[in-house]
């Protein structure tokens, strides 16, 4: 197996999978051609390296609508270029990257030099979303126009919701004349009142205060009420509620222009998790119950729930070895986020193809970016999936620099064998 360093590529002995069209003609091969699907029948430049597929599933690369990136400001719990190599080990070939970075996304020098960085580390597409307020302190707007021609993608003050419902209000009226959504984190913090994980029988066990299914809820229908007052576009970050699913459905019933995405933590796992896992098991929103989790795979069922995001949210072992209480949330996901989700299949929650649309299409189709597909002429971001493979996730290490993750050691089965950026190898599970 070779790098093309030209963007061209031949990629033979796999089977073509687009979830619009379903299985492209059996057998490859797929020739890429400068950075771009050729079409059949191209003659193949000489010296075009080539990439055995082994007989694995090749599929447009996907597209995460929500990472921590971490840099610039903190660069101890993940860089641009870790973020990136992370992404492309899971398959990622475009990342959009949150704005609660140190100084914050809030303006189009950061988004620039956020940028920059992304290009000289020439891994996958990295797409930052702006900050909606500055220095996500909830006060005053940041000036969208600047950075949405710098080049974000949406907007979003994650890490904390939108402050009021009035900035919702502006956040929404302005961010619709630059045609980017606003991506909120839906918390009632006055409701969440400082607790730590999902309110229940298991918070009440360990003595942790909860944070309740309403603090998500409430907020997501604030939202949806002033979203149908300003118009724009909402983006519903991390949904982890059975109450908030409810919602986010009867809104698109009403076609009301709101999208949403959950994380694989959701449907893997319940509050339960941190008996064993602790600060592992600990982001916000929190992990709920089985009910909640069973809401979110059916939302993923019917569309109410448009992605499958990661979340990555790294932070370091000395943050995350401290009291349940004092340790951040958050969880890394790239690495293990294809896998976990392979098992909605395997289950039969879900169909390859729906999981594909959730991880590919359908996110690079929410943000505009034009990919996500395998056609003729377009970007040759593609993942190569085997889909019986079995690995141990986080063995024998993560390319992420943080490993804070309730996954570390879990049986998989399904990998990703080969990540691919306009026609380059990034990742191969055979040179890691
Ligand atoms: N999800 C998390 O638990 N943490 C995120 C912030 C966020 O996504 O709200 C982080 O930046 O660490
Ligand atoms: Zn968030
Ligand atoms: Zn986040």
């Amino acid at each position: 197996m070779r790098d093309g360093s030209s963007g061209n590529l031949l990629i033979t002995n796999v089977t073509l999978f687009d979830p619009a069209e379903g299985i492209l003609g059996g057998e490859g091969p797929l020739l890429v051609k400068d950075g771009r699907i050729a079409p059949a029948g191209t003659p193949i430049p000489s010296g075009t390296p080539e990439l055995d597929g082994r007989g694995g599933v090749l599929c447009p690369g996907f597209v995460d609508l929500h990472a921590h990136f971490r840099e610039p400001g903190f660069e101890y719990k993940e860089t641009i270029a870790s973020g990136s190599r992370a992404a492309a080990a899971g398959g990622f070939t475009s990342v959009c990257v949150m704005a609660n970075t140190s100084p914050v996304n809030d303006n189009d020098a950061i988004t620039r030099a956020i940028l920059d960085r992304a290009r000289e580390v020439n891994l996958v597409r990295v797409f930052p979303i702006g900050a909606v307020t500055r220095g996500l302190e909830g006060q005053e707007l940041t000036e969208m126009g600047a950075l949405a021609s710098a080049g974000c993608v949406a907007f979003s003050d994650d890490g904390r919701p939108v402050s009021t419902a009035l900035m919702m209000r502006r956040a929404l009226e302005y961010s619709r004349i630059f045609g980017r959504p606003v991506i909120d984190h839906c918390e009632d913090l006055v409701l969440s009142n400082r607790g730590v994980m999902n309110e229940g029988s298991v918070s009440a066990e360990l003595g942790l205060a909860g944070i309740p299914n309403a603090s998500e809820e409430v907020s997501i229908a604030r939202d949806l009420s002033v979203l149908e007052l300003a118009g724009g576009r909402l983006h519903v970050a991390h949904l982890s509620t059975a109450g908030g699913v409810r919602l986010v459905r009867e809104a698109k019933r009403r076609h009301l222009p709101v999208t949403a995405e959950t994380c694989p933590h959701y449907f893997a796992l319940t509050d339960e998790a941190v008996l064993c896992h602790g600060t592992h098991a600990k982001m916000n929103p929190p992990l709920r119950r089985e009910e909640d989790r069973l809401a979110v795979i059916e939302g993923l069922k019917d569309g109410t729930i448009d992605v499958i995001a990661t979340d990555h949210a790294p932070h370091a072992s000395h943050e995350k070895e401290q009291e349940f209480d004092r340790a951040p949330f958050g969880i890394i996901g790239l690495e293990t986020a294809f896998s976990l989700s392979l098992e909605l299949v395997r289950e039969g929650a879900l169909t390859f193809s729906e999981l594909i649309y959730r991880l590919s299409t359908r996110p690079a189709e929410l943000f505009g970016l034009p990919r996500g597909c395998l056609r003729t002429g377009g970007l040759a971001d593609l993942v190569l999936l085997d889909l019986s493979g079995e690995w141990e996730a986080g063995r024998p290490g993560y390319r992420s620099k943080s490993r804070n993750s309730p996954f570390t050691g879990r049986r998989m089965k399904g990998r990703v064998a080969a990540t691919i950026v306009g026609g380059r190898v990034v990742f191969s599970e055979d040179r890691s």
